[in-house]
């Protein structure tokens, strides 16, 4: 048999699939392409009868003393063949040396693999010369050569060398060098055919190299190898041979790279005996080239067989391996294709049935469908836009990207409430009824808007006007805006600009971007579902600065009546009408806003609250609903007013009522805890008998209660001790005591009659019985126990302010405050009259301060004339809360008051503090904040106030309940503010 086994540069894989399937289906049929192209290499011509398998079967090449290469009677190759031919026409007797007579051959190198007698090999040979002689010696009727497997370079690793990089290698050597690249043992090779470069070699003999006779080409002496003698009856032999060709079999099933062996091996396996069927199994084998060579130098059989077995062995679970890669990959493949066709057949079986029309065909019948009860209302030019976008989506690939893209933009479009308006109410008495519900005190602010409202109504729409809610934090700006959306029976959507600072935020990104989405406004009418909702806009002063567009300009497209009919969003890119929304914002300074869109508001500022007016809130609102978040009842409760006052007064002095809620939360959440706390130590009572204990603990409870009243009435410190005490006693009694409880047997067990709900029902009842029985009291003794000690409120820190210290009142944007001016003297002497200031004090205050420093000399030169304190004092002013940075002109008066009181070392009046710009001449000049500042000076326990005649308005204005109490003086120059803080008879007192 004869095999094709290495071709030059490919693959001991790939060798094997040259295996010649043709030779076993006759002789003249070559499907195969290679062995066409082999046939033709060979110079093999179709129409040779003698051109069967066997032709390539060399049954006779192995080494035993019997060896003959038959060149005719199918067992040779054509060519030689061909030369038998025409040599017997030439001579009677043939002259032909047989292989074992050629003892001085041609030495060729193998790169890749050894040849076994018995296959076939084409090799490519470059060298000239070489392949001259080897020509030559084909005329000559000497077509063998011997054929020797080339030793890897030395320190080269061989799984890393590529092919044509070995074959380079050796193409540069020659001679000694090349016999001593080449392994010893060889095979005595045919030269079948030799076409161009290629020749083609049948593997005959072993052969072994003797001595070098020729250096270029290289031609060496050999012995011919024979194999060891065995004995053919052995029975280790036999077994391992029957071991090779069983796993030989099993490869050649598993295997489908093997498959062309199949046929070959099925016909020649009686055919070959042991030796060969070692070789054949090493040569289909893929093991590498040193241990091929390894079973070719073997000459004991029984060894060679074993090498053998090992290599097929190996083989084996090569296949093995394979097969599960592919079986994996086939299960993985066909788990896909099988997905997708079931998803496929569901899909149709779907639309037959006609539950599922095609996507898009439902995605349009979805969007037409939503359109529909607004299609009359909705503006031509969107339903233009709408037509083209449903057509768009027909034509687009289900998943592309763009269909996507179209996708979303048609149920943006289409889920607008395009002319869908809400039913707008301007009765204004019921807006004044939910404002108050909401809402205690603010009457100027609910006046404007009940105005507003009132305007609306005569106008028949409330269009075109920005509300403007402006004041500190906590004053209620955003639950007003609530109320209002309430009032006027409109939807409220509320957003907050604060920091922002991506105009498309407001105005939507381009649908070409990734991930687009419209600006806040879109969102609000899809949200809101009607086209005229109320939106809050809250902390429009805090607007970012951006660094792509400016924010408030784009807020002025929103909000400005003029332009925002025709609002276009840059995702949604048809223009909307945004005119019927009613815009509210909120600010904390309304310096901030921007000027242009300050120009467009309607400010309506909230000052902050009193102390009575934070009461009524707490009392009336925030009390009620955190009661109720807590899930306490009313009944379980009492938060004196002594409490209230206490906490507004201690903790909660701010303008605003955020912090006050916070904390009566706070107060809210323990009362939750010591409620549940005793319901729960109060659990275990639970039987008949329980009850009567529970009652009994009622009855104690109840002297308790009374205790308590008692003690609520005193006032001395004592007496609060032991009311506190009290109150404990109170909590305590709520609890059934446990011995009492454990003792069961003293009473009878449940009525057998009781089912397990009635017991429940009976329970619940109980622990609520026990629950709703105690009532925990919140008083000024005990509440830090549940808002912690009161926080150190630095505005009053002067009982009495000493001389050189002057009480001024400052705006904030948290609302008004007091706060004072020191003047104190740091050195005395002629001439050194300066002023030093500390404070963090801004620009505009340290020339006001400046100002009154020059002021206060001129007054104390017109009162004193002998006073040369000015002219030889160094003086430092400081304002206190030196962490805070402070500005403004309003504290000219106060720092000119605290000058003279210095230099005239007499204190201010008592309670007094004052506020006005001073001019150089002395004119006072108005101030702003004067409802924030009249309730800072309230808060601080001020009696008298000082103000400039010009504000004199502002203070009108004000509610009776802010002014109550309060000695006023407006005044326009500051010898009035001199009459009246330091005018007094200081021996007389104030
Ligand atoms: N006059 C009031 N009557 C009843 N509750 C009030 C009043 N003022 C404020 N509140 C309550 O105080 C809480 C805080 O109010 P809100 O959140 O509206 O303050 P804000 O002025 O918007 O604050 P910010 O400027 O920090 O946003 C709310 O629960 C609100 O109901």
């Amino acid at each position: 048999m004869l095999k094709l086994l290495c071709s030059s540069s490919s693959s001991c894989l790939n060798t094997k699939l040259h295996t010649l399937p043709a030779l076993r289906s006759g002789p003249t049929e070559f499907t195969s392409p290679l062995l066409k192209a082999l046939s033709s290499l060979r110079g093999l011509t179709l129409r040779s009868p003698n051109l069967g398998p066997r032709a390539f079967f060399c049954s006779d090449s192995s080494g035993d003393g019997s060896d003959q290469v038959v060149h005719v009677e199918g067992k040779a190759t054509d060519s030689d063949a061909e030369e038998v031919e025409s040599k017997s026409s030439s001579a009677i007797v043939p002259t032909n040396p047989r292989p074992e007579d050629y003892l001085t051959v041609l030495a060729l190198p193998l790169p890749h693999r050894p040849l076994f007698p018995g296959f076939y090999m084409p090799i490519s040979i470059k060298d000239r010369k070489l392949l001259a002689a080897l020509q030559e010696s084909r005329k000559r009727q000497a077509p063998y050569a011997g054929a020797f497997l080339l030793k890897d370079e030395p320190g080269t690793d061989p799984s890393l060398v590529s092919g044509s990089e070995s074959e380079k290698n050796i193409s540069g050597l020659k001679g000694k060098d090349l016999l001593d690249r080449l392994h010893e043992v060889g095979t005595l090779a045919q030269i079948s055919s030799i076409q161009g470069d290629q020749v083609i070699l049948i593997g005959h003999r072993r052969l072994r190299i003797t001595e070098l006779v020729n250096e270029d080409p290289l031609t060496v002496k050999v012995d011919h190898l024979k194999d060891k003698p065995y004995n053919k009856d052995d029975d280790v032999i036999k077994a391992t041979s029957f071991e090779v060709i069983s796993t030989l079999r099993d490869v050649l099933k598993t295997s489908s790279l093997w498959r062309d062996h199949v046929q070959t091996y099925t016909q020649h396996i009686g055919d070959f005996n042991f030796p060969r069927l070692a070789d054949f199994g090493a040569a289909i084998s893929g093991a590498n080239k040193l241990q091929c060579q390894q079973v070719l130098e073997e000459l004991d059989v029984y060894k060679r067989l074993k090498l053998t077995l090992e290599l097929v062995k190996k083989e084996m679970e090569i296949s093995k391996i394979q097969e599960s890669i592919a079986k994996a990959i086939e299960e993985k493949i066909s788990g896909e294709q099988r997905r997708y066709l079931l998803n496929e057949q569901l899909k149709a079986i779907k639309k037959e049935l006609g539950l599922e029309t095609d996507d898009k065909t439902a995605l349009s019948a979805k969007f037409r469908e939503r359109l529909e009860p607004n299609r009359e209302k909705c503006p031509p030019h969107v339903l233009q836009v709408i037509e083209e976008e449903l057509t768009k989506l027909q034509l687009l690939e289900a998943s592309s990207s763009e269909f996507n893209v179209t996708r979303n933009y048609l149920d943006w479009l289409t889920a607008l409430p395009w002319g869908n308006y809400s039913d707008e109410n301007f009765d204004v008495l019921r807006a004044h009824k939910i404002l108050d519900e909401d809402h205690y005190g603010l009457a100027d602010v609910k006046e404007r808007i009940l105005e507003f409202i009132a305007v609306g109504k005569l106008r028949g729409t409330s269009q075109g006007k920005i509300i403007c809610l402006s004041g500190p934090p906590g004053v209620g700006k955003t639950s007003i805006g609530r109320s209002i959306a309430r009032a006027l029976n409109r939807k409220f959507f509320r957003f907050s600009v604060g920091g922002l600072s991506d105009v498309a935020e407001i105005k939507g990104h381009r649908r070409t971007y990734i991930g687009a989405m419209p600006g806040k406004m879109v969102q609000c009418l899809k949200h809101v579902g009607t086209a005229n909702p109320l939106v809050l806009i809250d902390e429009v002063d805090k607007l970012g600065r951006g660094h792509s567009g400016d924010p408030a300009s784009a807020m002025l497209e929103l909000l400005d009546p003029e332009q925002n009919a025709n609002f276009l969003d840059h995702y949604l890119d048809v223009p909307i009408d945004l005119s019927k929304v009613l815009f509210v914002c909120t600010a904390n300074v309304v310096e901030m806003i921007p000027n242009p869109l300050l120009d467009r508001m309607e400010v309506i500022a909230i000052a902050g609250y009193i102390t009575d007016e934070k009461m009524h809130i707490a009392r009336d609102f925030l009390e009620k609903t955190t009661r109720e978040a807590c899930g306490i009842k009313p009944e379980q409760v009492e938060v004196t007013d002594a409490a209230l006052l206490a906490l507004i007064e201690n903790y909660c002095r701010e303008a605003g009522v955020r912090n006050l809620q916070k904390h009566i939360e706070k107060i809210y959440r323990k009362i939750a805890l010591k409620l549940v706390r005793q319901g729960e130590s109060n659990e275990p009572a639970i039987t008949g008998v329980q009850v009567v204990e529970s009652e009994e603990a009622q009855v104690e409870r109840a002297e308790g209660l009374s205790e308590v009243g008692g003690s609520e009435t005193r006032s001395d410190p004592v007496e609060d001790n032991s009311h506190e005490q009290a109150t404990e006693t109170f909590v305590e009694a709520g609890t059934v005591p446990m011995d009492v409880l454990d003792d069961q047997s003293q009473y009878p067990a449940d009525p057998p009659s009781d089912s397990k709900d009635v017991r429940e029902t009976k329970k619940m009842e109980e622990r609520e019985a026990t629950i709703t029985s105690e009532k925990v009291l919140v008083d000024p003794s005990n509440l830090t126990d549940f808002v912690g000690k009161p926080v150190f409120h630095a505005e009053r820190i002067y009982g009495r302010t000493p001389v050189g210290v002057v009480m001024g009142l400052a705006w904030t944007a948290m609302g008004g405050s007091t706060l004072y001016i020191e003047t104190t003297q740091v050195e005395q002497g002629e001439g050194k009259g300066a002023i030093h200031m500390t404070g963090q004090l801004g620009d505009v205050m340290k020339e006001s301060a400046q100002i009154a420093h020059t002021v206060a000399r001129a007054i104390l030169l017109e009162k004193e004339p002998e006073n040369p304190f000015f002219a030889n004092s160094k003086l430092h002013l400081h304002v206190p809360s030196g962490a805070t940075p402070k500005d403004g002109p309003s504290a000219g008066c106060t720092m000119i008051t605290s000058f003279l009181s210095l230099a005239m070392k007499k204190p201010v009046k008592k309670d007094l503090a004052m506020t006005g710009e001073v001019t150089l001449m002395g004119k006072i000049l108005p101030i702003g904040g004067v409802k924030e500042k009249t309730i800072a000076a309230r808060r601080s326990e001020v009696r008298t106030i000082i103000f400039p005649s010009a504000n004199r308005r502002d203070f009108d204005e004000l509610a009776a309940n802010v002014k109550e109490g309060l000695e006023v003086h407006f005044v326009d120059d500051y010898s009035q503010i001199f009459d009246l803080a330091l005018g007094y008879d200081q021996d007389a007192g104030n």
